[in-house]
């Protein structure tokens, strides 16, 4: 990826420890980039600087910052972090989540506020703090923020993930008009069904459920974690330069595949098949 236009440029990721995150902050590291991984779990933020180290041959590129997203002093303190290490920023990624399967009218106060409190304030106390300090270097930046197609087509079991998701596509859109005039660009990435351990063990836990999501992909296979970066490097990149407040989806055809018939035309054009 050299000439990507990455190189000495410095993200944060924010729960790069693991999953998609790690996927996304491996190939900002591949890029030539420096990194910042965010997350609750020292050890899995480690295990990412390891590997980007090891990538580039050595060490220095990456580093990690332990962070709740959830308190919003933390996210001060890895954004001062992050520039005293690496003198600048030049962007963020919202990937942090938690999330889990339940009937929304029996969800909790508290499981509602979990869920919220690290999808959409997390994603916003992070962005207030990367697009402050962008806008006091003067350099214009770009914030790529982790939704899920259910922010706009909505999903029963998942209302809190929903919720917090649309709003965090509604901050990209208002965020992204106030602050072009800054250089600063906000966009989102909707990944499909991805193979993760994380959302294999919230939301596809068993071999049916595994199967039942599968059913709906019309790919017929689940995401790796490096198509949803391969996306989320262009979103964050300067060949979008012109794109802001715009949501890519990168789901195998998931959300549109809802058709009366299914994958088939029609009923009497599938019996001829
Ligand atoms: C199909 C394709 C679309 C998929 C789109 C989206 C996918 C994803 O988001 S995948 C990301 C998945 N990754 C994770 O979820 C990892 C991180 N997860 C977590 O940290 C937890 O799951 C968390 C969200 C619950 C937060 O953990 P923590 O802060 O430690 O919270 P507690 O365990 O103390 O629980 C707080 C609260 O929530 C209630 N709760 C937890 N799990 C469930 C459940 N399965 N059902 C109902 N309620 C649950 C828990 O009981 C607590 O409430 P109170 O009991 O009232 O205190
Ligand atoms: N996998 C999938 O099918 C899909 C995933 N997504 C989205 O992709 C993103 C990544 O998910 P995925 O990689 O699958 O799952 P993971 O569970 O691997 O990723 C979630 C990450 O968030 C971190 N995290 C959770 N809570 C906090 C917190 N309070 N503060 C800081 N970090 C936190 C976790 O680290 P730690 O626990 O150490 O803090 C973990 O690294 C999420 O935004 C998810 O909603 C969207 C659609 C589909």
């Amino acid at each position: 990826m050299n000439g990507s236009g990455f190189a000495g440029r410095t993200y944060v990721v924010t729960g790069g420890g693991s999953g998609i995150g790690r996927a996304i902050a491996l190939a900002l590291g591949a890029a030539d980039a420096r990194v910042v991984v965010a997350g609750r779990t020292p050890q899995k933020l480690e295990e990412t600087v390891a590997l980007i180290d090891q990538e580039a041959g050595h060490a220095g590129r990456a580093l990690a910052v332990p962070t709740d997203v959830r308190d919003p002093a933390a996210v001060d303190a890895l954004v001062t972090a992050a520039t005293d290490r690496f003198g600048r920023l030049d962007g963020l990624v919202n990937n942090a989540a938690g999330n889990f399967v339940a009937p929304g009218i029996d969800i909790s106060p508290n499981g509602w506020r979990a869920v919220v409190d690290i999808v959409l304030n997390g994603s916003y106390y992070c962005t207030r703090a990367v697009a402050r300090q962008l806008r006091e270097q003067g350099t214009g930046g770009s914030v790529l923020s982790v939704i899920a197609t259910y922010a706009w087509h909505g999903h029963p079991g998942t209302v809190h993930s929903a919720a917090a998701k649309a709003g965090v596509l509604a901050m990209t859109r208002t965020l992204a008009v106030e602050l072009a005039p800054l250089g600063i660009r906000l966009n989102c990435v909707a990944p499909g069904p991805t193979e993760t351990a994380g959302a294999g063990a919230a939301l596809w836990a068993t071999d049916e459920a595994r199967a039942e999501v599968l059913a709906t992909v019309p790919a017929a296979r689940f995401a790796d974690p490096a198509e949803i970066a391969d996306a989320s490097l262009f979103l964050l990149g300067d060949r979008a330069s012109y794109l802001t407040g715009e949501c890519l989806t990168v789901d195998g055809g998931q959300w549109l595949g809802k058709q009366v018939y299914g994958r088939g035309a029609t009923p009497a054009a599938r019996g001829r098949g």
